[in-house]
């Protein structure tokens, strides 16, 4: 094996799921940047590292050094050095700070860093507090330092190692050697695989009760992860054996010390064996439940006549429809009422005769949206106040990425009715906070499509309240005549039913474009984004038009989509400072996505921005526009994970936004990906203009696939079973 030693210049690809990476690295005697490639935990630009491995010959690429093993070390050289601290693992420093404190102390900078911070001072740019976040966040490095050789010696990267740390502090290495299967259900950020990774490594046994037990855990959240509530026990058996390559019969016993220690249950109801998480199985009973008190334990019906109705009407200059009507008669007599329809059936119109019904009652009414932008549409559909769930209930963050919401069953919203809209996202833990929080007595009014694709998070909530048939439901299925204007409405329509669309009518705005190759398809959505739909329609290309793709990989993929429409829209220039973060380059000018829920800076998956700019310390400064104003926020070394680049999104996550003109490509290269209610969803997305660019096969492929996984939930049945039992206990409910 031959061993070299050099600096990781730039990460050209790095896959989150497993580790593997291609790094640009400079070694010591050689000109030339060599090629590595191998397995590492979240390689920085800037480490140093120790590399063992063999040189191989890859027929497109050339010379690649396949890594072995590796070992991160200090930097010793000034260019190392620099490239270290510009790396972001130090508080504070960025690469342009970082460029500053070398070019003073050189050399020495790291020995300044350890034994005389303070000297910092005389760095342009560092002030007592800037020293003080950086002396801090340097000697924790240092602290880090003795776990970071430990965990090196089994092959794990500084960053597991900094995670690692900030959870046992100086217990790191004890509870390491005990149960490294701790770090999946304690540390943040680290999962089963990472865990499993470090304990084989230390020579655990593949059979020990600690791996089973962690193993089984994993394949129920995996299960979660999918949408699902809970697994039946034999496939969870089957899939655990599977990832844990070992036989079912001692998984057995796993199981039964999990459920023990009641971090899972076993529902045996049904005829059937259930496995879910404790959180979910809790919440799909409490659910269930508070729908059923909210049903039952509504004030007084309201009274409406049709004197009621011609006042709602001439207050929104509008003649209801039967069905309309009927949802503000159910609303008025029920506790809880569901409103479902397709785009274009009056949904919002039915809110604001819901508005105005409720405000002639006196009634107090809370408008929510499980997204920033879902409740901002609301916000500006009905002149109204709307915010998100979150908000609404008041939510707490805590640090492990848990949280609590000051509205809940102890002090509940003291709105009269509360009105939620694009139910379909919401889960059923969201669900679980914003049931205990409506006091009994009040009126819940759900509002959704069922047929756009579910939440991200788990269970089909709306869905399956609809199928358990004891919650009153009104279907909006008119699509009124404005509406049938748009082709993008009545095409959502065939879709959902699994009609081929009308396609390229003259002056309408559902367009198709026959490409046959995923290169030219790529091409022609890049020339259109670019050129023909800004000169078609004056859209602007960054404000206007929305990439959506059902794929993640291949050249239409969200990845490289993104890639191409960031270096086309917003090209690389020297009055644009860039961030680089692992294989990603985020650039001022760019469009971003938040990707996970913080709290703490009040941004949310699926909220979306702009990079306003990026200050001379590398902070990150991107605008969010909400319903009420432009918020900057500021995200600094790793918190830039939470970002994504937006020119094109995933369909999963568009859900919940509208945007003027949406393009999708649409291709038999990814065959799974072809389903009905991704295309629905996509094109339901799209307010004056869809492009679609594929083939004809492909659509038709996807309009009449529509065996979209089924979810394992039994929200329905608990509903069901909530309102018979109320029957049998009292005679009536
Ligand atoms: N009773 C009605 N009579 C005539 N037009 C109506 C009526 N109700 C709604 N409309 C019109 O139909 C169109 C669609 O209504 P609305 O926006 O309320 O539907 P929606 O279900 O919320 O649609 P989307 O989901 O696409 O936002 C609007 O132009 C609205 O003015």
């Amino acid at each position: 094996m031959i061993e070299l030693e050099g600096v990781v210049e730039r990460i050209t690809y790095y896959n989150e799921e497993n580790g593997f990476t291609v790094a640009k690295i400079t070694v010591k005697d050689n000109d030339d940047l060599i090629t590595a490639i191998g397995y590492f935990h979240c390689l920085e630009v800037g480490e140093v590292l120790k590399l063992r491995g063999n040189w191989t010959i890859h027929k497109d690429y050339g010379h690649q050094f396949k890594v072995e093993f590796y070992e991160t070390i200090m930097p010793a050289t000034v260019r190392g050095i620099e490239n270290y601290l510009a790396s972001g693992v130090i508080r504070g420093i960025g690469p342009t700070m970082a460029k500053k404190i070398v070019k003073e102390f050189g050399e020495k900078t790291l020995e300044v860093l350890s034994n005389s911070p303070e000297k910092l001072l005389s760095v342009p740019g560092i002030g007592e507090k800037k020293l003080k976040m950086i002396t801090e966040s340097y000697s924790q490095q240092q602290e880090t330092r003795d776990i970071m050789l430990f965990l090196q010696e089994y092959g794990i990267g500084p960053n597991v190692a900094v995670k690692i740390y900030k959870n046992y502090k100086e217990k790191s290495i004890q509870i390491l050697k005990q149960n490294p299967y701790r770090l999946a259900d304690e540390v943040y950020g680290i999962g089963f695989k990472t865990a499993d990774y470090i304990a084989q490594k230390m020579g655990m046994e593949r059979d020990s009760m600690e791996r089973l037990c962690a193993g089984l855990k994993y394949a129920v959240v995996k299960a979660a992860d999918e949408g699902h509530v809970f697994m039946p026990l034999e496939e969870l058996l089957y899939k655990a054996s599977e990832l844990l390559s070992v036989e079912k019969e001692p998984l057995n016993q796993a199981f039964l010390a999990l459920e023990e220690k009641k971090d899972i249950v076993v529902e045996r109801a049904w005829g059937r064996e259930d496995v879910y998480l404790a959180a979910f199985y809790y919440s799909e009973k409490a659910v269930a439940r508070r729908l059923f008190l909210l049903a039952a334990m509504i004030d007084e019906p309201l009274e409406i006549t049709d004197e009621t109705i011609n006042e709602i009407e001439k207050c929104c200059n509008i003649r209801l429809a039967k069905r309309q009507r009927e949802a503000i008669e159910k609303a008025a007599q029920h506790g809880v009422l569901v409103i479902t329809g397709g785009p274009g059936t009056g949904k919002t119109t039915t809110i604001q005769s819901l508005l105005e019904f409720f405000k002639k009652q006196e009634l107090k009414v809370a408008l929510a949206a499980p997204t920033g932008r879902a409740a901002k549409r609301m916000v500006e559909t009905t002149g109204v106040e709307a915010k998100t769930i979150h908000r609404l209930l008041e939510y707490n963050a805590y640090e492990q990425g848990g949280m609590a919401f000051g509205k809940n069953q102890d002090d509940p919203l003291d709105e009269d009715v509360i009105i939620v809209d694009e139910m379909s996202m919401v889960d059923i833990i969201l669900m679980h906070h914003l049931l205990s929080a409506v006091r009994p007595g009040a009126r819940l009014i759900l509002v959704g499509d069922k047929d756009q694709l579910p939440s991200v998070g788990p269970g089909s909530v709306l869905r399956e309240i609809i199928e358990s048939d004891k919650i009153p439901v009104v279907v909006l299925d008119e699509i009124f005549r404005q509406a049938q204007e748009s082709m993008i409405i009545v095409n959502a329509h065939r879709i959902n039913k699994g009609y081929f669309p009308y396609i390229n009518v003259k002056d309408k705005d559902f367009f198709f474009e026959q490409v046959l190759l995923p290169e030219d398809i790529l091409e022609t959505i890049l020339e259109m984004t670019k050129n023909r739909l800004p000169n078609y329609g004056d859209f602007d290309p960054l404000e206007d038009i929305q990439v959506i793709t059902p794929m993640k990989k291949g050249l239409v993929g969200v990845a490289n989509l993104n890639d191409k429409l960031q270096f086309l829209l917003n090209p690389p220039s020297r009055r644009k400072k860039e961030y680089h973060y692992r294989a990603c380059v985020f650039r001022e000018g760019d469009k971003v996505m938040q990707i996970k829920n913080n709290y703490d800076k009040e941004v949310f998956n699926g909220d979306l921005g702009r990079i306003v700019r990026i200050d001379d310390e590398d902070v990150v400064i991107v605008s969010f526009a909400d319903a009420w104003q432009e918020r900057e926020v500021a995200y600094q070394g790793q918190e830039i994970e939470e970002l994504s680049l937006a020119y094109a999104l995933s369909v999963h996550k568009s859900q919940g936004s509208e945007f003027p003109v949406v393009i999708m490509p649409i291709t038999t290269s990814h065959y799974v990906m072809l389903q009905r209610n991704l295309l629905y969803t996509a094109v339901t997305r799209a307010k004056k203009l869809i492009v679609l660019v594929g083939t004809k096969q492909a659509l038709t492929i996807a309009i009449q696939n529509n065996r979209s996984l089924r979810r394992y939930g039994h929200l329905s049945d608990r509903i069901i079973d909530e309102f018979s039992q109320a029957i049998f206990r009292d005679g009536s409910i």
